[in-house]
């Protein structure tokens, strides 16, 4: 199989790394705007076959999407990352354009590939890539909820001092600060989390979780991507090798948690069609009051993109 990866910067190349290191692609394209960046990065990785073992050809290309063709799946990164004091909806001008041309430029040549769209704002940038592709949803959406559920779940550990590996925990709602991690469907070892953490620990852990991204941000100006760029590559192992894992991603509802026409994270079934299915929860009053407050606010910014008249809704 073939993947392309748009953006060839710290996200991009490490997502592009993790999946070369997993020997289970023919061919990986990391393609940048920037002249030599993804040809670089992309030889560099190459040149680490022979000591980790792998016969994935890695390729880079400066925009040029004609090797992109026949992709089986996408994963865009192109965009700028936020620096301290932004938030992600500050991204929105910039990279809504990005990420359309991008978009524009991919579908050209690959018109069945399957897109995880990881630029933000996350939930927006999923919108205005399915805008642009005019695809069926389910073969585009984004990565968000693998991300922030690593950090709830490596933050758990920490506290509880066990291994990460024990830890089962979802996490629904938009990527930013209003995301809601479900400690009624955490459990560490089988054991529900509210027995080994008290309540005003996992409320501190859940507002850390909240905050994960800009945490990273405030220690190194920009933000994350180890994480960040091994979370796409799990999504994209799970679509490539039919995995049907159950994993939370960025969907579009058409009427799920009462919700329609909007993108946000989810438990979704994810396979070789991309979403196989998605996962609706019994959720209590408190919890969907939480996940209709950011959908509420993914739905202020999708407006904003709407507004642009970039991409017709
Ligand atoms: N969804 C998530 O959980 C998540 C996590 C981390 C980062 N991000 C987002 O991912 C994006 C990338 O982050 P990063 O840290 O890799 O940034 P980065 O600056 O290191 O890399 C972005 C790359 O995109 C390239 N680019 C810009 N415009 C392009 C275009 N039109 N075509 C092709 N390439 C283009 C740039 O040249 C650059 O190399 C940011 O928007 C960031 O906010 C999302
Ligand atoms: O926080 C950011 O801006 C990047 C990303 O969305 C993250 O959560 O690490």
């Amino acid at each position: 199989m073939k993947v392309t990866v748009v953006g060839a910067g710290n996200v991009g190349a490490t997502c592009a790394n993790v999946l070369a290191s997993k020997d289970f692609l023919q061919e990986i394209i990391l393609l940048d705007i920037k002249e030599g960046v993804a040809e670089g990065k992309a030889l560099d990785i190459w040149e680490s076959a022979p000591i980790l073992h792998f016969g994935t050809r890695v390729r880079g290309v400066t925009n040029d999407y004609s090797q992109t063709a026949n992709s089986d799946v996408v994963v865009i990164t192109s965009g700028l990352p936020r620096k301290p004091g932004m938030s992600r909806d500050d991204l929105i001008s910039t990279n809504a354009g990005i990420v359309k041309s991008v978009t524009e430029n991919i579908m050209k040549y690959s018109p069945d590939a399957i897109l995880v769209v990881v630029s933000n704002p996350l939930d927006v940038m999923t919108y205005c890539a399915y805008l642009t592709a005019k695809v069926d949803s389910r073969r585009v959406f984004g990565m968000a909820g693998v991300l922030d559920t690593a950090r709830y779940k490596a933050f758990l550990a920490e506290e509880i001092g066990c291994s990460p590996k024990d830890i089962e925990a979802l996490l629904l709602g938009g990527h930013g600060d209003t995301m809601v991690p479900l400690p009624r469907y955490t459990s560490v070892g089988g054991i529900p989390v509210t027995e080994l953490v008290s309540a005003d620990r996992l409320q501190a852990i859940i507002e850390r979780t909240q905050k994960g991204g800009g945490e990273i941000v405030n220690l190194l100006g920009t933000s994350a991507w180890y994480a960040p760029g091994v979370a796409a590559a799990q999504m994209v192992e799970a679509i490539c090798k039919d995995e049907r894992r159950i994993l939370p991603c960025c969907a579009w509802l058409t009427g799920q948690y009462g919700l329609k026409n909007i993108y946000l994270g989810v438990p979704v079934v994810l396979g070789r069609n991309g979403i196989e299915k998605i996962i609706e929860l019994q959720l209590n009053e408190q919890e969907m009051q939480l996940v209709k407050a950011s959908a509420d606010h993914v739905r202020e910014v999708m407006n904003v993109l709407d507004n642009m008249q970039l991409v017709k809704s």
